[in-house]
């Protein structure tokens, strides 16, 4: 835990924005309104005044005065408000409740808005109403709002700085706020610091003049060393996205706080190096290479996200050892890839790549010449893997029979016949199809020898990883008519972006169908992914859950209890025991511990007592062997 600065600044917070995530009056107004045709139009005039008040273009005492003439209500809305309000807290306020329940005294809410509505709320953050200053409403015979009292200093032009020269504050005083009035507080010498709150909204004229803009309350806690929820602010956490993965992903890691940057495209090693110093979270498909030169660079790589399922492009043991685990999405797109097969083979058996051109060009080739039908034929699968053994479902559905070859023994499913080596498979199958991953030893998996092996007039189709594949050795048993056709999705080289042409021996050859890697671009498919991708991640940064990690030791970890200690370590042995020796002669009391090595890493994680030495956390640091160490508070 970081050490406290004694002693701590007075904190003058503003409440409406800053405090809550909106505006009381309204909010109020949207209450006082309900089910009446007005509603949207005077809430909406009530925003609009607020925002120009707040941001310095309309006089605050104005904007106040003409808020209340538009303002409907009555007192025993004030009660809903308060309800709504308490829901509404500023997120990263609620989740550092124990800060200011901590530092009684110390914290200030001074606001333009009421106190009947402010007290109740941050009542419940340990803030007395001594330490509220706010106007106050008044109300006729019937408990209408009528206005405001007049002689409160807050209800002025400049009330803020009227306000604070009356409470004379001693000592350092720091002012948190989202409008041009708190602002104020800085300029006319009151605080020493003026910090714009930008978690809920941003005003350019404010952020411009603060010392220090802060996009959560987390930021300010760690700025100043002081006690906090978070062992570090989401905002600092970086995340660069490539290859246009669904903006979900972008929304989802903006959702949660952190910073997000995309590159649309891919980049090249150099270029990538060059961008990832201080990327805290790299988000890439299946072009972008994460090699050993890039992860040099990555001075604070916390995770990869791959958003597809194939890693092959990823130097997985590189970034084990450096202690950073990489998701993927192993089956968000596999339906995806097994329908795009499907349609291929049918468009292949019917020769629909040379007829569909013709026709583009006026010509009318009516013919059977070799079209046949697939029912009844044999489809061969190489690689039963997740798509290759969804893809036999669905075509025995059709009436393929189904032939597959997998390096690993694989669940039969349905009629499917399991062929004990390759060369079983390529000369019965009428159809083969590649669905292995793209690991380095299946390189040019398929050559001129394989090729030839197949049966004449069979069609071949490749949605797997174009390396697998002699790109060459395939042109030339298309060219001579010992394949029937072929579908092709991948290339050992892929352009890096919708700019740059696509060059292939393949272009141009008959009955070829060819496709810019979208096996797995549909809405479906990439909606998916970018929602699994981005949850594993934000669970590991959260937890240190690395479940369904492809280069991490397994640990599904239950819920967090006090303190948790994340340890990565080289994978030799003593570490686990040094860990606990340093936790022993700190008396520190271990509530849970797990543990999961692999060859190259091992990963502890160590619940521990809320009550600790600071210098624990230095010494498990310092502890031999070492990767990476995090604490989550
Ligand atoms: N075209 C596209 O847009 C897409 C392509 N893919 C590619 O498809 C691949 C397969 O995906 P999944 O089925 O989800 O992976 P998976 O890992 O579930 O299945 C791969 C299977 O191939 C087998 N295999 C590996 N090498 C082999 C070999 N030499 N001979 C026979 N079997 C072998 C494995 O044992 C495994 O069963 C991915 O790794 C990826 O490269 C995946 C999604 C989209
Ligand atoms: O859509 C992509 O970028 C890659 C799809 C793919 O090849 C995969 O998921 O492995």
């Amino acid at each position: 835990m970081p050490d406290t600065p004694a002693p701590l600044p007075y904190l003058i917070i503003d409440f409406d924005s800053t405090f809550t995530q909106v505006e009381g009056l309204d909010e109020l107004a949207d209450i006082a309104l309900t089910g009446q045709p007005n509603q949207e139009a005077v809430v909406a005039a009530i925003r609009a005044l607020t925002d120009r008040g707040m941001s310095g273009e309309l006089k605050f005492s104005e904007s106040l005065r003409e808020r209340l003439a538009l303002l409907p209500a009555r007192r025993e809305h004030i009660a809903l408000l308060v309800e709504r309000l308490k829901g509404k807290v500023s997120e990263s306020i609620r989740r550092n409740r124990g800060f200011f329940e901590q530092f009684p005294g110390r914290v200030y809410i001074v606001s333009s808005g009421f106190r009947e509505f402010i007290e109740p709320v941050v009542a419940e953050f340990g803030i007395t109403p001594e330490f509220v200053l706010a106007n106050t409403f008044t109300f006729d015979a019937e408990d209408h709002i009528t206005g405001f009292d007049t002689t409160n200093p807050l209800s002025q032009d400049g009330g803020k700085i009227l306000q604070l020269r009356q409470l004379d504050l001693q000592g350092p005083v720091y002012a948190l706020g989202d409008g041009y009035t708190d602002y104020q507080i800085r300029e006319a010498g009151l605080a020493d610091r003026f910090y714009a709150f930008t978690e809920n909204v941003t005003r350019d004229a404010v952020v411009a003049r603060a010392d220090e803009v802060l996009p959560s309350f987390d930021e300010f806690l760690y700025q100043n060393k002081l006690p906090m929820t978070l062992s570090y602010p989401k905002n600092r956490i970086k995340v660069l996205l490539l290859e246009n993965p669904d903006p979900r992903a972008a929304e989802l890691f903006r959702q949660e706080g952190y910073q997000v940057d995309t590159v649309p495209g891919g980049l090249d090693e150099d270029e990538l190096a060059a961008r990832i110093e201080g990327v805290s979270i790299l988000g890439i498909r299946s072009k972008t290479q994460v090699t050993a030169k890039v992860l040099e660079a990555a001075n604070r790589l916390m995770a990869v996200g791959a958003f597809c399922i194939g890693t092959n492009q990823i130097d997985l043991v590189g970034c084990m050892q450096k202690g950073v685990p990489v998701f993927n999405a192993p089956f968000s797109n596999t339906r995806s890839v097994v329908e795009l097969a499907l349609g291929e083979i049918i468009m292949l058996a019917r020769r629909i790549p040379e007829k569909n051109p013709k026709m583009h060009r006026g010509e009318w080739d009516k013919s059977a010449n070799g079209a046949f039908e697939v029912r009844g034929k044999k489809l061969g699968i190489v690689g039963y893997g997740n798509i290759g053994s969804q893809l036999s479902v669905v075509a025995e559905a059709i009436g393929l029979q189904v032939l597959y070859y997998d390096v690993a023994e694989k669940l039969q499913l349905g009629n499917a016949v399991k062929c004990r080596t390759l060369d079983e498979l390529l000369q019965q199958a009428d159809i083969v199809t590649l669905h292995v991953d793209g690991r380095q030893e299946n390189t040019n998996l398929f050559g001129a020898d394989e090729f030839a092996r197949m049966k004449p007039g069979a069609l071949f189709l490749n949605n797997a990883r174009g390396h697998v594949v002699d790109v060459s050795a395939l042109a030339a048993v298309l060219r001579s008519g010992h394949l029937g056709g072929a579908a092709v999705d991948v290339f050992p080289y892929e352009p890096k972006t919708n700019q740059e042409s696509f060059e292939s021996e393949l272009r141009g050859l008959p009955n070829v169908l060819l496709t810019p890697h979208i096996g797995g671009s549909t809405a479906e498919a990439q909606r998916n992914i970018a929602e699994f991708v981005p949850e594993r991640i934000m669970q590991y940064v959260n937890t240190g859950n690395t479940q369904q990690s492809v280069n991490f030791p397994n640990i599904q970890l239950p819920e967090q209890q006090a303190h948790r200690l994340i340890h990565i370590h080289h994978n030799v042995p003593g570490v686990l025991a040094s860990i606990n020796n340093v936790l022993a002669a700190h008396h520190v009391n271990i509530l849970g511990q797990y543990l999961k090595t692999n060859e190259h890493i091992g990963y502890v994680i160590t619940d521990i007592d809320k009550q600790y030495e600071p210098e624990v956390i230095q010494a498990l640091r310092e502890v031999e062997h070492t990767i990476k160490f995090r604490v989550l508070y």
